[in-house]
């Protein structure tokens, strides 16, 4: 399990044969005492290097081997063994060196990794702590806010990352036991003090408090997360109908109608549930295509998860009569009233009775949908994210006329699906992307004052969003909010030369993104948006020196000057906005808690789960803070009336800004006034 040979005259190499990831069972753990004790007892060897067979130094601890009674010899003396060794010990670190495997390579006195190892101790996974001196040396090595960082989350890093945390050495690009092999040689008869980590002292952290505190603010968000996940399923609604007086009806069969990217997706996710599908679509082509996308989806996803693929579930049609038998149906045809009202007409004459019927619109009013059938009771709105059967959020949209069994019935079949469903009204964009449009706005405006798209991008990445608004609304495609922002009068044709106007509707607005698309920069599907993709449908951003001229261009016309702004305002502008934003939606009753507003931006926004969403954020960052920058904001920017606080917000603060889970005894006060 561990082998010894000879090699370069005076390197015992040491190679960990347990195959398919090296780890250290009780054998394993035999052979490289064995290994290690005739390595320093052999006066021929002046250097010990360890690293694993077939490309894979150890993945750590045999997790089968855990138990009440772990056989075979423990890991300590083991360990302590090699770092008190009085020749040099280089761990050649390849593929992955995980739990165990990264405190065997800790206790050499020197680590050389490839480029594409990954690196951590992800025992807190599993429910551990690392127990074989990783709490120990990790932080006499690189510190302890970054230890603290890697053992509670259990991230694993990559070589470029240990390389400037300084948990490795060297990282080599060619073989790393050849490199490791050389390297030991060049350190052959040098002290070895200075290398054992535990004889270095623990790092002095003047702010230790202060650090330790961040890391339990992570922990409180992530319980709080835990817990608000499971308070949406306790839904309500104005009108007092809630989860526990409400009954669902059985969902056997649904349809899906329209089979774009949204509806392909959503006859997996109901598939992949055990839910019989109906799709429909009526131009010929699509509902061919739409049928083999479909099955390859759930081909694939059988593949991943070892069960037979659902597709059996599934009947396809374009025509829209084939829905009339069917429990419920949810409509994703294009986001355009007038066709989805002509859909809801056709659907309401067609299906039977008690039929609910459920549209997948992102922001229109579900009222006018509702409005065109004949029991309005049973019209709701499933807003799904795309990839439907991928991402985990459920928006369910009661308008005003929606049964507390329709919101009920949804409810019940996005669990069923797997999803997080939250229960929200019907207001313009309902929670998710109503929040979003006051950020986007923010971005925009921090270009025109002098921001790049980098650096907001930046900033929000830092921040912890898996990209930042501009990477994500390239990903998204600019064209959408384009045509929405057209239909609502807003975005003017803006030319090359001429006027622009920036109040609009006696507020700000910036054009920048309508002058890109004027441009035909929709983002990734065109190769170019506020990024360059290199071809249509590339996924590496690069920046792009167009729209850098694009932005000086712009601010020139307008008699704008760039001035310098930091991370600290994108983020107090954008986020501050968003969250002044969700406030309002809890002040007018459109979402009924902050906890529904923080899971919908963390399960369907890449909010950071360690910072638990906007309003667990907000009260963390402090209320009163909150109220005092946006006020400072709104006064300089008094035509951007996303920055005026909202009264909810000042009521929070005048009520001395109770924890979060404490809003619901204001907000309900002021949601009954309503
Ligand atoms: C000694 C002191 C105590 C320390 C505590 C610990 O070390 S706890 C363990 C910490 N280590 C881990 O959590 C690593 C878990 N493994 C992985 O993350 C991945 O397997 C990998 C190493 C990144 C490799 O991924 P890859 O996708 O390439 O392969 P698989 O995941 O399919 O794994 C291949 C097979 O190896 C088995 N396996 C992997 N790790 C372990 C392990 N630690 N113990 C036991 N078995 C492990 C895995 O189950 C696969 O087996 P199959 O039979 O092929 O399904």
């Amino acid at each position: 399990m561990a082998q010894l040979s000879y090699v370069s005259g005076s390197v015992g190499l040491i190679t960990l044969q347990n195959p398919p990831v090296n780890v250290l069972s009780a054998a394993t753990r035999q052979g490289i005492m064995e290994s290690m004790k005739k390595a320093l007892n052999d006066p021929k060897v002046k250097s010990v290097v360890i690293c694993g067979q077939n490309g894979v130094f150890c993945a750590g601890a045999d997790i089968k081997e855990f138990g009440p009674n772990i056989s075979g010899p423990s890991i300590v003396p083991l360990i302590y063994d090699i770092e008190v060794a009085n020749k040099p010990v280089v761990a050649a670190i390849e593929g992955s060196a995980l739990g165990g495997g990264l405190e065997l390579a800790l206790t050499c006195h020197y680590r050389i990794a490839h480029s594409k190892t990954r690196l951590g101790l992800p025992e807190v996974t599993l429910g551990l702590l690392p127990g074989a001196g990783g709490t120990q040396l990790l932080p006499r090595l690189i510190g302890i806010p970054a230890s603290l960082e890697l053992i509670t989350t259990g991230r694993h890093i990559t070589a470029a990352e240990a390389l400037q945390l300084g948990l490795v050495d060297h990282v080599t690009q060619s073989d790393t036991v050849d490199s490791a092999v050389k390297f030991a040689l060049s350190v052959e008869g040098e002290p070895l003090d200075s290398r054992r980590i535990s004889k270095r002292p623990c790092p002095h952290l003047p702010d230790l408090d202060a650090v330790f505190e961040a890391v339990m603010q992570k922990a409180r968000a992530l319980q709080y997360s835990f817990f608000a996940q499971r308070a949406v399923g306790r839904w309500s609604m104005p009108s007092g109908a809630s989860w526990n007086t409400s009954k669902a009806r059985p969902v056997h069969r649904a349809a899906v109608l329209g089979l774009g990217t949204m509806g392909r997706g959503i006859t997996v996710a109901l598939a992949q549930a055990g839910v019989s599908v109906v799709a429909v679509e009526i131009q010929e082509k699509q509902l061919n295509e739409a049928r083999e996308h479909v099955y390859a989806t759930l081909e694939r996803g059988a593949q991943q998860s070892g069960v037979s693929p659902s597709c059996a579930n599934i009947t396809y049609s374009h025509d829209i009569q084939a829905v009339a038998d069917v429990d419920l149906v949810i409509e994703a045809v294009l986001e355009d009233l007038s066709l989805k009202e002509k859909v809801f007409q056709q659907l309401s004459a067609i299906c039977k009775p008690g039929t609910l019927l459920c549209s997948n619109t992102s922001s229109l009013d579900l009222n006018c949908l509702a409005s065109q059938t004949k029991n309005p009771e049973l019209v709701v709105g499933m807003h799904f994210f795309a990839p439907a059967h991928v991402m985990k959020l459920l928006e369910v949209v009661y308008g005003s006329k929606s049964s507390p069994e329709a919101v009920a019935t949804a409810m019940q079949l996005g669990k069923k699906m797997g999803k997080i469903s939250v229960a929200v009204g019907n207001c313009r964009g309902f929670v998710g992307n109503r929040m979003l449009k006051p950020y986007i706005e923010q971005s925009y405006f921090l270009l025109e004052e002098g921001a790049t798209p980098e650096l907001v991008d930046k900033a929000l990445e830092e921040f912890g969003f898996p990209m930042g608004v501009f990477r994500m609304s390239d990903l998204s495609g600019l064209d959408v909010g384009w045509r929405v922002r057209k239909e609502d009068g807003l975005a003017e044709p803006v030319g090359t030369s001429g006027q622009i106007t920036r109040l609009r509707g006696g507020r700000r607005y910036s054009p920048l993104g309508d002058i890109l698309c004027e441009h035909g920069r929709f983002g990734q599907k065109t190769g170019l948006g506020w990024y360059q993709y290199g071809r249509p449908g590339g996924r590496v951003a690069k920046s792009d020196p167009w729209v850098f001229n694009l932005l000086e261009e712009y601010r020139a016309r307008l008699g704008l000057t760039a001035r310098p702004i930091d991370q600290q305002e994108v983020l107090e502008r954008c986020l501050y906005s968003l969250i002044n934003e969700g406030l309002c939606i809890l002040e007018e009753g459109f979402a009924s808690s902050p906890e529904d507003i923080d899971v919908i931006y963390v399960f369907g926004y890449g909010w950071p789960k360690h910072r638990g969403g906007p309003m667990f954020y907000a009260s963390m960052v402090g209320l009163a803070t909150v109220l005092e920058r946006l006020d400072h904001y709104y006064r300089s920017n008094p035509d951007v009336p996303s920055l005026k606080p909202c009264k909810l917000l000042r009521q929070l603060v005048a009520s001395g800004s109770p924890p979060v889970h404490k809003w619901k005894e204001i907000t309900k006060k002021i949601q009954n006034r309503l």
